[in-house]
């Protein structure tokens, strides 16, 4: 099984790319994880559904038939941590099937892209910043890690 992290955007803050590090440092002592980074599309402010549609085509392009799909959005389906270490975390564990989720730019996901998806997933009903988005994902893929071994880390 292995994880990859598809996100539109870099974090130019430089805000919450340490910890990111640290939680994919860590999800790595169970599974092969990779955050791949794409570019915003040049649409972004001019034109929002060009930028939209022209950001979900890079995502999907980019997807491996071995992937189950998994698209971040705040109007997605809520679930608690051990909900998602079940259903997401260890269904594909179990299945030896690998991961891809997706987290899109400034104009969220497409219809394409919500259409590919096997589930759609909000951490929260709020609306987060793309890059706090990622970091909320990894603490929760690590944490979900972690309540599949019975660990500690998860109280
Ligand atoms: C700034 S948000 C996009 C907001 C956009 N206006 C929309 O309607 O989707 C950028 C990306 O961060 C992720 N994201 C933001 N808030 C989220 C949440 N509460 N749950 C899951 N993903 C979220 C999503 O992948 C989203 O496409």
């Amino acid at each position: 099984m292995k994880v990859r992290i598809l996100s539109i955007g870099a974090d130019k803050s430089g805000l919450f790319e340490p910890a990111i590090a640290e939680y994919l440092k860590r999800i790595r002592r169970y599974v092969p994880v990779e955050l791949v980074e794409l570019p915003p599309s040049k649409k972004g402010g001019i034109d929002p559904q060009r930028a939209r549609e022209e950001e979900g085509q890079s995502l999907l392009s980019r997807l491996k038939d071995s992937e189950r799909v998994v698209v971040l959005d705040e109007r997605g389906d809520l679930m608690g941590s051990e909900a998602f270490s079940r259903e997401i975390v260890q269904d594909a564990m179990n299945r030896g099937r690998d991961l891809a989720f997706l987290i899109g730019g400034a104009e969220g996901h497409s219809a394409a892209v919500r259409s590919r998806a096997d589930r759609i997933l909000a951490l929260s009903p709020l609306t987060l910043a793309h890059r706090l988005a990622r970091l909320v994902l990894v603490e929760q893929l690590y944490r979900g890690f972690a309540i599949a071994r019975g660990e500690p880390y998860h109280k």
